[in-house]
């Protein structure tokens, strides 16, 4: 199976994660436009969706799905989005595509979080994709000196705004052995936004599509 295919299969799987007549979260990226593509299906029992960049915005509505803004609902049940990376604690490293801080928010509002993946993002630890981490852009250099001095080695992600405005810092050379308490070290740097560590809160369910068919792993 080709990974597109993989994607696809483990899209679908997460259907069956969607509460009826709940609002729904929803990811970014191309797992995540897969998982859009086959809300299609079910669209009668959502009645709006909280999205986590203005890409997914727009997929949704050319849907047919309403879109609305987080501060209009109380709460979301279900949160469906991809990985970079997800060890077996389902602590992930996103931001690839850039919205990692919308992805980070409205994964804390929801009930639960279901990460799809094709097995090629599974990994015994974090760190082999390079961190993204979202800066103001007037600290973009003091960022990537305060991480030079954690070992990492930044690198801007040229031509690229996030949808909030900022900069992106691809970051190498991390070492990730503790996801929970680097997550809280690059948080405390002032003029990040958000990193892309998922650790604090991880996924609850990991689906992920081999070659095998679609497996279940659940937060240990
Ligand atoms: O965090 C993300 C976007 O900011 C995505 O979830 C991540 O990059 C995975 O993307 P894809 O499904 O295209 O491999």
């Amino acid at each position: 199976m080709t990974q597109d295919q993989l994607k696809r299969a483990v899209a679908e799987a997460a259907l069956a994660y969607v509460e009826k007549d709940e609002v729904l979260g929803v990811g970014t990226g191309s797992t995540a436009n897969f998982f859009i593509d086959a809300l299609a299906s079910i669209k009668q029992h959502i009645p709006a969706a909280v999205a986590s960049s203005k890409a997914t915005a727009e997929r949704l509505q050319k849907l047919g799905i309403e879109v609305v803004d987080l501060n209009s609902v109380d709460n979301i049940s279900v949160y469906v989005d991809g990985a970079d990376e997800v060890n077996p604690y389902l602590h992930m490293v996103k931001g690839g595509g850039g919205a990692l801080t919308r992805e980070k928010i409205v994964a804390a509002v929801a009930k639960k979080f279901v990460c799809i993946a094709d097995a090629s993002k599974q990994v015994p630890v974090l760190g082999q994709f390079p961190l993204p981490i979202e800066v103001i852009p007037m600290a973009r250099s003091y960022v990537a000196r305060e991480l030079v001095k954690l070992g990492g080695t930044p690198v801007y992600r040229q031509g690229f705004v996030t949808d909030n405005g900022n900069v992106i810092l691809d970051t190498y050379h991390l070492s990730i052995v503790n996801p929970v308490a680097l997550e809280l070290t690059l948080n405390q740097i002032v003029g990040v936004v958000t990193n892309g560590l998922f650790a604090q809160r991880g996924a609850d369910v990991l689906l992920i599509g081999s070659s095998d068919g679609v497996k279940t792993y659940l937060k240990p």
